[in-house]
């Protein structure tokens, strides 16, 4: 079944894998992205962005000053948000944006990401009904400024404060100290005219915690500072260098008693304070990003395996066999054995994003109806799969990073840039390790509710359950068994590591150690039992989209679905063995599973990173583009380079030739 994406001129080798797929790459992609209509509507916006002069680029970002590059993406933030707008719904816009403006971020990024979500959950009707439709217009921009300099993670010692004045019916805005100043929120520098600022709410002297309010930075005229706001860039970062991330400090700014965000806390004219449903509802924004990070993560390791396998097909290093000739570096084991696995992680990553995002969904639902029943459960996802997610997406972009060679490592390539964007997720929306201890705190809960005999939700059900004998290998030649005896034997680790961990820290609690201290003692393991919970949930959604795939794809999926099993369980042997639940040979087992599923995968390794339906342009890979022909564009794009304007640079003309001359006369 021939790959769609076979057009004259291509790299044979590349046409070669295409020729010999055995799955409908449409087939696939169209579920991937929901429908054959969503997948025929992500090619129109790829087609028309390309097509559309105002998207054009002179010459590659890569070559432009950070000046230069926030310019250009403006530039084309204003024509995506006007020209644009009414042509794509909201659910196409983050495809638009990344391929018309790229991935480093755009002057509205946070705008969508944070502002409007915290307004729409957040603020009350009256505040919603004056500032969304002008927000959601844009002509304001916002963003969302929570961390300081001092506090990002600890959000309970935040230093900014929201004294309400009853008096004059006005909160005053202050920044007590230099490390009270916000620090790193997207698009604060130099873009926003407004944001919604998380302030210690203060009430009659007493601090009632974080709260959001909304406050004006900046002239809507002239777009300079308001009066007590100092606000500007924090400067250079990895990557993200289009977004200006920025510092913000308040002396005694008043705002309306109806800019704070009161649609679940309050605070009447009088100074009186009603608490929200659930304490954490002021967190709404973060738990938002959350859900929807996953997905987007999922996308970025996808582009990363893209550019990696199509590359490995092209690129011919090396011999096998002496006297045959130089083969494609993807039929080396190990380079298999580096990429394969990052194939099918995206795709579990990119299933669990899309099942999140639902979940999110009816949780905000229940939400609006006054319940927030759900909102525990979601909270632990979430947490446990940003967390999970932007590991195993880091450790996967640099893995593919690494099997392009050399090349890889220039911008050429794409991948430098991948990860350092990449990697900002294992810090930004909570710290990766402080995350993972949000989802112990929900499994020790949720190993006590076992105990109790309780009726606990769908992702912690497992706990609940009583192991049998691991069944991995024993099960003969029956791939869905298989399967399930994988799934099983993940439940196992996964109910094993909470009851363990939990056991610890009881164990520290009975020695004396106060509950937070003992707490601190076992995190690790905690954050172990995390990280298997978040990886069980990520295997049982791939086993879900699997069993409701189309025929004509199951197959395909099946081969890519055991690859990531055995893969998944090899990574995590030492769980595996470490109560003996498995054992050496089983271990061995799924090693030589995983090794005959990449010989299995190889024939489809191209046309599965096909069907993630990436444009060139999107890409932004010399060496990932669609056609294979990378070495007549690795030159191309390296004449672009600002020190090939001249032939002789001014630092030779001045240092160089200079001493080659005084040292040649000195001889
Ligand atoms: C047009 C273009 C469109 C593009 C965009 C469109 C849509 C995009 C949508 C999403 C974006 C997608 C991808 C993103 C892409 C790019 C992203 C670019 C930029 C990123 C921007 C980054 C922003 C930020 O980083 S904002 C700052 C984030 N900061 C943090 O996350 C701080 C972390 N710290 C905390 O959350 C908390 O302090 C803490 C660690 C949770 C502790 O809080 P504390 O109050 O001390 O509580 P505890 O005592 O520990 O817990 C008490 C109790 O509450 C529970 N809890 C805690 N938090 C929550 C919560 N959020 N919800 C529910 N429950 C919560 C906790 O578990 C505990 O429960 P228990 O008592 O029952 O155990
Ligand atoms: C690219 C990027 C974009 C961002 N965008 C925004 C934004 O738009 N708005 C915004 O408000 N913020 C934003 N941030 C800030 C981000 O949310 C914080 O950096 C993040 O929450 C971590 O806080 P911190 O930097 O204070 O780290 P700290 O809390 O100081 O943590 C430092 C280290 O200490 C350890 N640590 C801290 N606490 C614990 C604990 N309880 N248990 C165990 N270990 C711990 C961890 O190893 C951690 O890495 C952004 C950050 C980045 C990198």
């Amino acid at each position: 079944m021939p790959n769609r994406c076979i057009r004259p001129g291509d790299n044979p080798d590349l046409t070669k894998e295409r020729e010999t797929c055995t799955f409908d790459t449409d087939e696939l992609a169209a579920n991937l992205y929901g429908s054959r209509r969503n997948l025929e509507r992500r090619r129109e916006i790829s087609q028309k962005v390309s097509a559309d002069p105002d998207f054009a680029d002179p010459i590659p970002h890569e070559f432009l000053s950070r000046e230069k590059a926030v310019d250009a993406t403006a530039k084309k933030s204003k024509v995506i948000f006007q020209k644009w707008k009414n042509l794509v719904k909201p659910e196409e816009m983050p495809h638009l944006v990344n391929e018309a403006v790229g991935i480093q971020g755009f002057p509205l990024a946070l705008h969508h990401a944070m502002f409007l979500p915290s307004l729409n959950s957040q603020a009350d009707d009256d505040l919603a009904a004056e500032i969304l439709p002008r927000a959601k217009a844009y002509e304001i921009i916002g963003t969302y400024a929570q961390t300081e300099m001092g506090h990002g993670t600890n959000l309970r010692e935040l230093e900014t404060t929201a004294t309400y004045d009853k008096t004059t019916q006005e909160f005053v805005i202050n920044t007590p100290t230099r490390k009270a100043m916000k620090w790193w929120p997207g698009n604060l520098g130099k873009m926003s005219n407004y944001a919604v600022v998380c302030c210690q709410l203060i009430i009659d002297g007493k601090n009632l915690g974080p709260h959001n309010f909304l406050v004006q930075l900046r002239c809507e005229k002239t777009h300079e500072p308001l009066p007590g706001i100092t606000v500007g860039d924090i400067g250079p970062k990895i990557a993200y260098n289009t977004t200006d991330n920025g510092f913000l400090a308040l002396d005694n700014v008043r705002i309306p008693r109806r800019q704070m965000l009161m649609k679940h806390a309050k605070v009447s004219p009088d100074g009186t304070y009603t608490p929200p449903i659930h304490a954490k509802l002021n967190y709404g924004a973060m738990v938002h990003v959350r859900a929807h990070m996953i997905y987007s993560h999922g996308h970025l390791l996808a582009r990363a395996a893209a550019v990696a396998t199509r590359y490995s097909a092209v690129r011919r290093q090396g011999r096998i066999e002496n006297g045959g000739p130089e083969v494609q570096i993807l039929d080396y084991q190990t380079q298999q054995h580096r990429i394969f696995p990052q194939i099918a992680r995206a795709y579990a990553i990119l299933f669990a994003g899309q099942e999140v995002r639902d979940q999110y969904a009816k949780t905000l639902e229940g939400i609006a109806n006054g319940q927030a029943d759900l909102l525990p459960d979601l909270h632990a996802l979430t947490s446990g799969l940003k967390s999970v997610v932007t590991f195993m997406g880091g450790l996967g972009i640099e893995q593919c990073r690494m099997s392009c060679g050399g090349h890889g490592y220039s911008d050429a390539s794409g991948l430098p840039k991948l990860y350092g964007v990449q990697i900002g997720g294992c810090t930004y929306e909570g710290e990766n390790m402080v995350m993972l201890q949000q989802t112990a705190r929900y499994l020790m809960k949720g190993v006590k509710w076992a105990e109790q005999g309780k009726s606990l939700s769908p992702s912690i059900a497992y706990l609940g359950k009583k192991s049998g004998k691991s069944l991995i290998g024993l099960k003969g030649g029956d791939i869905t068994r298989e399967h399930e005896a994988i799934l099983e034997t993940l439940e196992h680790t996964a109910r094993r590591l909470a009851i363990d961990a939990s056991q610890l820290w009881e164990k520290r609690i009975k020695g004396g150690e106060c509950k937070e201290r003992a707490w601190n003692g076992v995190t690790v393991e905690m954050n172990r039992a995390s990280r298997v919970y978040t990886r069980l949930f990520m295997a049982r959604s791939f086993h879900r989209r699997l069993l409701s795939s189309p025929s004509s794809i199951r197959s395909v999926l099946s081969d890519l679905f055991s690859l990531y099993l055995h893969y998944e369980c090899v990574d995590m042997a030492q769980h595996l063995l470490e109560d003996g639940h498995c054992n050496g040979g089983q271990i061995q087992y799924l090693k030589k599973r995983l090794y005959e599923d990449l010989t299995t995968l190889r024939p489809n390794a191209v046309s599965l990173v096909d069907s993630f339906e990436i444009s060139d342009r999107e890409l932004n890979s010399v060496l990932g583009r669609r056609d294979g022909n990378v070495y007549e564009a690795l030159f191309q794009w390296a004449k672009q380079s600002e020190l090939n304007y001249t032939d002789v640079l001014p630092a030779v003309k001045n240092y160089m030739m200079p001493m080659m001359e005084e040292n040649r006369s000195k001889l």
